[in-house]
């Protein structure tokens, strides 16, 4: 008798009434169904036993998987990677007004900071654990955006002056910045719009990689371009390498970033929703797995230090082909907006624990090969590795 026989004429069993009742999904087990398990594997080894083809003592040993995993020690001990402080990426929401502290209605306990308030609000986190952060600029006074994105790089501005405030004030943590136009065009476009509005590639690469060096000379120790231009992770490493700084900047690509609707709350924090149109000209089609790929081994061959997917939860067959591509380099899965505000709205629904579905979220996300993840559950996270 096959395996998948075996199977099916145990389940059959069940809903004759011989197994145990059906458990409705997500309900806990209870002692009875452990029991009834057992009862379950001997009938399947004396099921084994009569059949001519599998008769094996190993056949028999090898079903008992349970021993491996019945304590949470060795639970743990099956996963490939565990999470660590050291592997999670916490976003930062940086405005130009200075005392601001606002909630994002959307992304729950999530806030745009000023730099007034940027210490003091990372102290606890640093004294818990806190390693990197990723930082977003959100200009709010008015008349500061433009066709160009000049805010993005102002030396005045919100992020080249966190980068200085923070090197200054946490030595130790690691500061990567994001690397866009769109929270800074007046049209919120990721790049430099032709007179038809389309994006000018060439134009909008050039401007990136001024930005990316800008981020890096003031400090950054990560600039990381998630506009999605072609050419875009060339072009900085070149200007890296020019500047002299290309070996104290880590380049992490949004290689493999998709368009989709999980931006949303990220959207309303950093102010950057396009006026017109979408960004479905220079996002990845969700369905686009091959179109990932390529854009993943491309982003290798130009000289990334880090691959990205993102979103990650919905993508995990990505993530999974970025470790196959990547192997020899880190992969970072961005768990973005969408997602997060997704489980806390499911927790707040009595879905799910709010703690539980985070640690299944991010355990799938590592499952699939990430090596980084960039999470708004980072301060979340750091108190619950503690325990
Ligand atoms: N290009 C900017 C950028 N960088 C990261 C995110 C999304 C992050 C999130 O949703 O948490 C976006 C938004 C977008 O592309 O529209
Ligand atoms: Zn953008
Ligand atoms: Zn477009």
């Amino acid at each position: 008798m096959s395996f998948s026989s075996l199977v099916q004429d145990l389940s059959l069993r069940d809903r004759d009434g011989n197994g145990p009742a059906p458990r409705r999904p997500g309900a806990p087990s209870v002692s009875s169904t452990v029991d009834d398990r057992a009862s379950h594997i001997s009938r399947a080894m004396s099921y084994a036993s009569t059949s001519a083809t599998s008769v094996s003592i190993s056949g028999e040993v090898s079903s008992q998987l349970h021993g491996g995993y019945f304590h949470p020690l060795a639970r743990s001990w099956q996963a490939e990677r565990q999470l660590t402080k050291s592997m999670l990426i916490y976003p930062l929401f940086i405005t130009d007004g200075p005392d601001d502290m606002i909630l994002v209605p959307s992304l729950p306990g999530q806030h745009q900071l000023g730099l007034n308030k940027l210490v003091p609000f990372l102290e606890p986190l640093v004294r818990k654990g806190l390693r990197s952060v990723i930082l977003f600029g959100v200009p709010m006074k008015p008349g500061s955006k433009d066709a160009l994105g000049s805010a993005a790089d102002d030396p005045e501005g919100p992020v080249i002056q966190a980068i200085r405030l923070l090197r200054r004030r946490f030595p130790q943590l690691f500061i990567c910045t994001d690397v866009c136009l769109c929270e800074y065009t007046s049209h919120g476009h990721c790049g430099i719009l032709r007179d038809d509005g389309s994006l000018n590639n060439q134009l909008s690469v050039d401007r990136i990689s001024d930005v990316a060096i800008a981020y890096a000379k003031a400090g950054a120790q990560c600039v990381a371009p998630s506009d999605m231009n072609d050419g875009r992770i060339r072009a900085i490493k070149l200007k890296l390498i020019e500047e002299g700084i290309a070996h104290k900047t880590v380049l992490m690509s949004y290689s493999a970033k998709f368009s989709g609707c999980l931006y949303g709350p990220f959207r309303d924090a950093a102010g950057s929703a396009p006026s017109f149109g979408d960004r479905k000209c220079y996002q990845l089609p969700p369905g686009g797995r091959g179109l990932a790929r390529r854009a993943i081994t491309r982003d290798i061959g130009e000289g990334a230090d880090i691959i990205m997917v993102k979103p990650a939860s919905q993508y995990l067959d990505i993530i999974s082909d970025a470790k196959e591509l990547g192997r020899d380099m880190p992969v970072a899965a961005y768990q973005v907006s969408g997602e997060y505000a997704m489980i806390h709205a499911g927790a707040k629904a009595g879905v799910f624990d709010l703690k539980a579905m985070a640690f299944e979220s991010m355990e799938g996300i590592l499952r699939a090969g990430a090596t980084i993840v960039v999470s708004y559950f980072t301060p979340e996270f750091l108190d619950w590795l503690e325990h």
